[in-house]
């Protein structure tokens, strides 16, 4: 009989070997795959299956072709059987907003802060290359659940790690935290998803009356700071936005004296942020609600273990596979309080659901319950189906419910009054079967049910539309393919071993 453990041998010897010519210890390598030390050890042994997701890793943290498979600069793709159920339970992560909101206010401690489970994402990489190239040191556990910061005297702007900055437009959120600290300094325009037009105004507003003036000049944001005088401020916000707020707290948090932000989104993430800083030691009144009362005493200086809660949006396009699947399955660990409009709309549409009673997350303050969905006949809803900032149906889901309505009897209007240019992304479902048509730029007109059959389809330049599309692929009878995946791993770790887990038939490939 042949040895089947022998390639892995094979390849774990080879793995040991461009390791430790790159000088890396074990617990290195787990660092920067994002995996344990004794992980990496057992797949040094020969001991561990691989996947092509970890060699992938594994060889780009090695910067190495002899452990890469395929070309590296070859986008991944998706291949999907679809058409069968899904059964079993499955665990919400914490959430990409709050990971990111939270890296960026840590600039403002002096202490060590320590964000424990966040998720191991792209976006959350991106936003430690920056802080990394400005000086800031980042260290992961072991294994790969907790990470350490610790911000230096002086930041080196000199070295700022441009590209990283300007694929994610989270890097925006270094405007609050920064301009406690320093007098002039120089970010690069955000980027992210292709949503559309999505204007900084709203964060240029909010910061001029912290001091903030910001010169827009070839790619680059040159901000200047005035001196704070310490009076009391009152800002309003012109948007109920989350980062907006969320840039809001972060200078309010930086500054001694007392600052009123009006029109502030009392979001999940801005939530945990708030949480974060009262274990810093700033005063914080009226949190969840869109007027919160900061009181700031100057330098921030403590050490601070803080667990950011878990994703309001992961939970829904979870529960989604099982809805557009008909399956029964469980989610855990679902925020409650920001996915009751969704839970209620989808009731009101005919599912059939139970849930858990409440417990606290790790942060203690967050509601969190179990979800179970049983295979149901949905029907449209008979308004509707629109976004509003929090309390109201969130943002990020409105994908996830093209999908239900698409699997549900009847028309639905969607109407993303949001984002210019999200709904256009998700008349890909017609390629499945879907007959979603695009009334303007903001609206929607599904009408179900959908008999989802098998088809290839380009990965939308856009993170909730893509794992929407790939949703529809799993209730999709036959093979389907969605090319060029990789934005995906941008809000969600390991998505597609994860449905894995639940019984669907994935697998990962290049060209
Ligand atoms: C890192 C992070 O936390 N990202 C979230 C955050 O992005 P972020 O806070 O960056 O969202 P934006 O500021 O871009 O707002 C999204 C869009 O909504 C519009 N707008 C927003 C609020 C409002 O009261 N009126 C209004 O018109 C904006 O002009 C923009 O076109 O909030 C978005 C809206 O919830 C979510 O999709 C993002 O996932
Ligand atoms: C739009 C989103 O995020 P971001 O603000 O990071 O682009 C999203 O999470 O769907």
């Amino acid at each position: 009989m042949s040895d089947t453990t022998a390639p892995l041998r094979q390849i774990g010897a080879l793995i040991r070997s461009t390791r430790q010519s790159k000088q890396l210890t074990q617990a290195q390598l787990a660092e920067r795959v994002g995996t344990s030390q004794s992980a990496i050890n057992r797949i040094e042994q020969g001991g561990q299956n691989l996947g092509l997701d970890l060699l992938t890793r594994i060889g780009s943290a090695l910067e190495s072709d002899i452990v890469t498979v395929g070309d590296q600069r070859r986008a991944s793709h998706i291949r999907v059987h679809g058409g069968r159920q899904l059964s079993g339970t499955i665990e919400v992560r914490s959430s990409k907003n709050a990971a990111v909101a939270l890296l960026c206010a840590s600039l403002l401690n002096r202490g060590r802060t320590t964000l424990h489970g966040i998720a191991r994402i792209v976006e959350v990489d991106r936003i430690i290359d920056v802080l990394r190239s400005l000086g800031v040191q980042v260290d992961w556990s072991e294994d790969g659940a907790d990470v350490t910061i610790q911000v230096p005297e002086r930041l080196d702007f000199d070295h700022l790690d441009e590209a990283a900055g300007r694929r994610t437009r989270s890097v925006l959120m270094f405007l609050g935290p920064l301009l406690g600290q320093h007098t002039r300094f120089a970010l690069p325009y955000a980027g992210g998803c292709d949503l559309g037009t999505r204007t900084v105004e709203p964060h240029l507003i909010a910061l001029r009356p912290f001091g903030l003036e910001v010169e827009a000049t070839t790619g680059w944001y040159q901000a200047t700071v005035a001196e704070d005088t310490g009076a009391e401020l009152t800002v309003v916000l012109t948007e109920r936005g989350d980062t907006v707020t969320e840039n809001a707290i972060m200078a309010a948090a930086a500054r001694r004296g007392v600052t009123t932000i009006r029109n502030a989104s009392p979001n999940y993430m801005v939530q945990d942020l708030c949480f974060y800083l009262e274990k810093l030691g700033v005063g914080i009144e009226g949190i969840g609600t869109t007027t919160l009362r900061i009181t700031g005493s100057g330098p921030l200086d403590a050490d601070v273990d803080y667990w950011p809660s878990e994703d309001p949006i992961e939970a829904m396009s979870l529960l989604t596979a099982g809805i557009v699947t008909q399956s029964e399955i469980t989610v855990t660990r679902v925020p409650i309080e920001f996915m009751e409009i969704e839970l209620a709309t989808l009731s009101e549409m005919g599912l059939r659901s139970s849930r858990s009673t409440e417990y606290a997350a790790e942060n203690g303050r967050t509601r969190l319950v179990d979800v179970t969905v049983y295979p149901s006949e949905l029907r449209a809803p008979i308004d509707k189906i629109h976004p509003m900032p929090f309390p109201g149906l969130n943002i990020d889901n409105l994908p996830f419910f093209t999908v239900i309505a698409a699997t549900a009897t009847g028309s639905t209007l969607i109407h993303d009054w949001v984002y210019e240019g999200r709904s256009i992304h998700l008349t890909d479902l017609t390629r499945l079967g879907a007959n979603v048509r695009l009334r303007d730029p903001h609206r929607l007109d599904v009408e179900g049910p959908t008999r989802w059959s098998g088809a290839e389809v380009n990965c939308p330049p856009a993170l909730r539309p893509a794992v929407a599309i790939l949703l529809a692929m799993l209730a999709a009878k036959g093979t389907s393919v969605l090319r060029n995946v990789d934005i995906i791993a941008r809000g969600y770790e390991q998505l597609q071993e994860r449905l894995i887990s639940l019984g669907a038939d994935i697998e990962t490939f290049k060209d």
